[in-house]
Formats: structure tokens, C-alpha cells, sequence
């Protein structure tokens, strides 16, 4: 852990720059905090900082990762974690990264699972979409993943964030390697566990147990051990999707988990099927009409930015009714440049006494701006006097929710620079007033225009909130790469290149974290087994994975290691394979020629 400057308000800081609020948890890697960013702009100053001790790094080493990280942090995409920056601290290697208050993909999934749900195949796609447009555009670049999972993929709202881009590569030092190492076997390819080397279809075949798991809420590969899980990845049938996904999205995934990487689509190849095509213009529809940056001016979204953030429910009504208004106003416009009907005529005088209860609207809206806006300052002060956050308590491993009492205070609705966005399918009032008149005249007697009011303050809140700027720039961005797919295949430009089979990715070499990683494993292992049934165990997996016997594995662990602690075979099991892995990674350093 590194030393953390005490700030005046008794908080950790970190970097004379990142205040320490919450503990998000640990990885196999290190432990990850919510931080404030001391210097960035209001709206912006929630982080995330990743602590990696790095044991005895050489110093040429250090350079290497930190220009690597650098690299990193060139890649602008929305549906990538955006990488800010990264240092060293004393022995440990800090990394700043974006914050998704929305958690990770695989806590998402098991929320689904407990709850005895399943997803319904449009979020399905909406972010199997995204996810292969983060993908090729990595892939463009010559970049792989290498450690694609459901931990890795963070949710922003409706957004998905590919995570913890490259740091596996810069701190296992196995990226120029004809092998990679992660953490979890369920992800791993048929070619990687041949030791075949890693190329962009083994992310592929990553994403591929990753649109089975948001389908089936399990792993595409299980297995009571990792022999077993690796045998089922090498020789095992490609596994379906239940009948409630449709047989489009099923031959999607059966493509990317062919056995052959060569068989296996690109990025690219994928988003270009009919399919895809077509789901991802159902995307941009979607999210283009519900998007309110067309049509809101900026000081306006500040203010449903605060409406979203503070919550109020009077303030959400009148951004509501304004929303209305300037849906009204732009068809206004498209009505007096059109010859009028008298029909017509008496929609605009609807429109124009609409648009005097709309001042009066607006006049309250600033009202309840100030009102808000000082409360939020009166807590926020206060909050500072306040906090008081236990970043040393290693074995916590509370979320931000739990604990921060502004705007951080559930995870869920968290980030108050964060509005809140909810589902498109339940936001019929915002499908956009038809531009046909008779149609709108329809769509204001539905919405009840006439009688909006401010003294209507009973009737249902507005279910719509609204993305802030960041959010909404990061969907246009989203936008913009998938008309650059689309448009690619219109032109009939060849398809995207391939990525290189020989990855030329970072490239540091850190076979001392392996260690340490092996000897924690081991020391864990040995402490729920003991020792001498450790060993047991050990020499017979080891045999195991020699002979490649599945069944003699499973019937080993089984006679081996007790009911209570069913997980023991498969961590010995991930034991023997990181040892492999370290040996490889030895031969290979001093196969290389110094630098
Ligand atoms: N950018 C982020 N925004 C929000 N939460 C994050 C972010 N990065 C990490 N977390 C959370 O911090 C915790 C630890 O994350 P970390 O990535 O270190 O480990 P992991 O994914 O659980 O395991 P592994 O190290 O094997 O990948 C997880 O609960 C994760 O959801």
C-alpha cells in the first residue's frame, strides 16, 4: 500500500491530486478505489484508481509500463473504459480510469440470475452491439484485449465499458508473447490453451462465452475443475442458446466460438450481417429519438442535469413539460414555413397560449434551479466537513453506495454528475411529436398538453431523465462508429484488416508478479487444505493435466478434497496451469535477444 498524503480535510490523497471516498473492492491484480479527482471540472471528478503492487519492477521495466500505459490511454471509444492515467507510487503502479456507477457485467448478470430473471434479447443486443464496436475499434488499431469477461466489462447506464484494457498486459508482461495469461480459464480459447498464440479472434471467442453468458447466466464452458472446463473449451460441443433467443443470435454466437480462429468472424464480419445490420440501425433509432441533445439547449440540460442528479420530483415534471415545449416550438417553426390550414391555424394558437404557460413554467424552473442548486451546495459542504472513509480496511469490500451520503450515495443512482436514464421501451412521451399535423394534434390531446400547468404538480412524474452531456456525447460518439460500420459496407469497402497474429502489443515483462501470484495461490490453498492434502492433490493434478484425463481429475479431486470446499481442486488446478505459464514465460525471456 502506498503511503497516502493526509489532506487537510483528513481525507487519503493520492498523487497530491485523488481523494480516496470508497473502497470498491479487489481484484486478483490489486484493491480499486472511488476517487475524486482534485483537479478535473465539477461533473467530471468521480475516478477510479487502481493499486497494483508491483514487487521489485526493474527500472527499465517501470519505463516500459508506464509508456505502455500512455499507449493506453490514446484509445477513445465509448465502449472502452477510458484509461486517464498512470504513475507509480512508491512500489505500487496506480492507474486512473474512468468510474461506471453501474458496477460490472458480471454483477449485473447475477442480480438477473437471483432474481429468477433472464434478459430480453434487445438489451442482449444493445450490448453485444456495443461490445463489438469497442472491439474492432481496438482490433483496427492493432490492439487485443487479451482478458475480455464479464468482471471486465463495466455498465454506465445503458452504456458498457470494455475495462481493464491492456493492464493484465502490462503487468503480466505476456503481450509480445505467443501466449497470454488471465486469471480464469471460461473465457480462454481453444488456441490459447494449446499454447497457439493469441490473436484478435481469441477476444472473439471471448465475446462469445460472454453473449452465452448474458443469454444463459452461466458460463458457455463449465466444469467441475479446470482440466475438465479447459477439456470442455478444447474438445467440448459448442453449446446453444435456449430457444427464447432467436436462432440469428444463436448463429452469431455459434460463429465466434468455432474452434478455429480462422472460422471465427472478425469485429467487423459480425456487424456487417444482416443481422446485426439491422439491430444496430433499431439501436440508433432508438436512442437517437430518445436523445434529447437535438433539441435541448445547453442551459437547458444543465438544468435537467440538475433535475436528474437532485431528484426532485416538481423539478422532473417541468423538465417534462419543457422537453414538450420544445417539441412544440420545432414543429411551430415547420408550421409557419407550411402553407396553413385553418386546422392548422388553430393548433398554432394552441400552441402559442401553450407557450405562455411555458414562460410561467420556466420561471419556476429557475426557481426551483436556485432552490436545488443551493441545498445541493449546503450538503455538499457539509459532506466534506464529514467524511470520514476507511481506505485501509482491506477486507472491505463495501461499494460506494453504502457509504457516501451525496452523490455517491447508491451505487445505483450514483455519481450525481451522473443523470438518470431510464429504459426507452417506457418512454412513449418521448417518441417525438409527429411532424404530420393531424397526427400531432392527436399526440397533444394524449399528452395532455392543454393542461399543463404548474398547478399540475399531482400528475405522474416524468419517467424519463435525462443523460448529461458527457453521456450524451458518448452515445452520439457510439452512434458515429456504428454508422462508420454501416457505411463501410454500403461503400463496399474491403473488410476491416486483419489484427496481427503476432501481437505487438505492450510489452513488459514482469514474471516476479506471476510469482508472487503463484505463491499467494498456493499459500491459500494450502491453508484451507493443509499441506500434506495439499500435495496430495497437487501431484495428482499435475499427473492429470500431463495425461489430460478429465475423469481420473474429477475422481482424484472428489476423493481428495472435502464437500465443504468444492473450489480446492479447481484453484490447484489453476496452480498447475500458472506454473505452466510461468516456465513459458522464462523460456521465453531468455530466448530473447537483450534489448
Ligand atoms: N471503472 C470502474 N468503475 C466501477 N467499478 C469498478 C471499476 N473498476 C473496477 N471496479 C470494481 O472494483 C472491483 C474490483 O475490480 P478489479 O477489476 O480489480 O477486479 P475483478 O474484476 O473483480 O477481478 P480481476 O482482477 O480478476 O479482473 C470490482 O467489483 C469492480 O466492479
Amino acid at each position: 500500500m502506498p503511503r497516502y498524503q493526509e489532506a487537510e480535510s483528513g481525507q487519503a490523497l493520492v498523487a497530491k491530486r485523488y481523494s480516496i471516498l470508497q473502497s470498491l473492492g479487489r481484484g486478483s491484480f490489486g484493491s480499486v478505489y472511488l476517487v475524486q479527482d482534485n483537479k478535473a471540472a465539477d461533473g467530471e471528478q468521480l475516478k477510479v484508481l487502481k493499486q497494483i503492487p508491483l514487487g521489485d519492477l526493474r527500472p527499465d521495466e517501470t519505463v516500459r509500463a508506464t509508456q505502455e500505459a500512455q499507449l493506453l490511454s490514446q484509445l477513445h471509444h465509448p465502449a472502452i473504459l477510458t484509461f486517464y492515467h498512470s504513475f507509480l507510487e512508491k512500489d505500487v503502479f496506480c492507474i486512473i480510469t474512468e468510474y461506471c456507477q453501474d458496477r460490472d457485467l458480471d454483477w449485473k448478470l447475477g442480480e438477473v440470475r437471483q432474481a429468477g430473471r433472464s434478459l430480453p434479447e434487445i438489451q442482449v443486443l444493445d450490448w453485444l452491439i456495443q461490445l463489438l464496436l469497442g472491439l474492432h475499434y481496438v482490433h483496427d488499431r492493432r490492439i487485443l484485449h487479451r482478458d475480455l469477461k464479464a468482471k471486465n466489462v463495466f455498465l454506465k447506464r445503458n452504456l458498457v465499458k470494455i475495462g481493464d484494457f491492456g493492464v493484465s498486459c502490462l503487468l503480466m508482461g505476456s503481450c509480445d508473447l505467443a501466449t497470454t495469461f488471465t486469471g480464469t480459464p471460461y473465457y480462454m480459447s481453444p488456441e490459447v490453451l494449446n499454447h497457439q498464440g493469441y490473436d484478435s479472434k481469441s477476444d472473439i471467442w471471448a465475446l462469445g462465452c460472454l453473449l452465452y453468458e448474458m443469454c444463459c447466466l452461466t458460463h458457455a464452458f463449465q466444469g467441475p475443475n479446470f482440466l475438465s472446463v479447459v477439456i470442455k473449451i478444447v474438445e467440448g460441443e459448442t453449446p446453444m442458446l435456449p430457444p427464447s433467443y432467436s436462432s440469428d443470435l444463436n448463429s452469431v454466437m455459434q460463429r465466434m466460438l468455432q474452434k478455429q480462429p480462422s472460422s471465427r468472424p472478425s469485429a467487423a464480419e459480425i456487424l456487417k450481417t444482416k443481422f446485426m445490420e439491422e439491430n444496430m440501425q433499431v439501436f440508433r433509432h432508438r436512442n437517437s429519438k430518445h436523445q434529447p441533445s437535438a433539441i435541448m439547449t445547453s442551459k437547458m440540460k444543465d438544468r435537467f442535469d440538475l433535475v436528474s442528479s437532485g431528484g426532485d420530483k416538481d423539478v422532473e415534471l417541468i423538465a417534462k413539460k419543457m422537453q414538450t415545449k420544445v417539441h412544440l416550438q420545432t414543429l411551430r417553426e415547420w408550421s409557419e414555413v407550411e402553407k396553413m390550414t385553418p386546422r392548422e391555424r388553430m393548433r398554432l394558437r394552441k400552441l402559442q397560449a401553450a407557450d405562455e404557460k411555458a414562460k410561467r413554467l420556466r420561471k419556476l424552473a429557475e426557481e426551483k434551479y436556485e432552490e436545488v442548486h443551493t441545498r445541493r451546495r449546503e450538503l455538499r459542504s457539509r459532506h466534506f466537513e464529514n467524511i470520514s472513509v476507511d481506505v485501509l480496511s482491506e477486507a472491505r469490500d463495501d461499494r460506494a453506495c453504502q457509504s457516501l451520503p451525496i452523490s455517491i450515495k447508491n451505487h445505483n443512482s450514483a455519481g450525481g454528475p451522473q443523470p438518470i436514464r431510464k429504459q426507452v421501451e417506457t418512454e412513449p412521451e418521448l417518441q417525438g411529436i409527429p411532424e404530420d399535423p393531424q397526427a400531432a394534434e392527436v399526440y397533444y390531446n394524449q399528452d395532455g398538453f392543454d393542461s399543463c400547468s404548474e398547478d399540475e404538480d399531482t400528475e405522474t412524474p416524468a419517467e424519463t431523465l435525462y443523460l448529461s452531456d458527457p453521456q450524451i456525447s458518448e452515445l452520439e460518439a457510439m452512434m458515429k462508429h456504428m454508422q462508420k460500420v454501416l457505411e463501410e459496407e454500403l461503400s463496399g469497402d474491403p473488410a476491416e484488416p486483419e489484427a496481427p497474429q503476432s501481437p505487438q502489443g505492450p510489452s513488459t515483462i514482469n514474471s516476479s508478479l506471476l510469482e508472487t501470484r503463484i505463491q499467494n495461490l498456493r499459500e491459500s490453498i494450502c491453508l484451507h487444505l493443509g499441506s500434506d492434502d495439499f500435495q496430495q492433490v497437487y501431484e495428482s493434478l499435475k499427473e492429470a493435466r500431463q495425461v489430460r484425463d478429465a475423469e481420473h481429475a474429477v475422481t482424484e479431486e472428489a476423493l481428495r478434497h472435502p464437500q465443504d470446499k468444492p473450489d480446492v481442486g479447481f484453484q490447484v488446478d489453476q496452480l498447475l496451469f500458472y506454473e505452466e505459464e510461468l516456465q513459458r514465460v522464462r523460456q521465453l525471456q531468455e530466448d530473447r535477444p537483450p534489448v
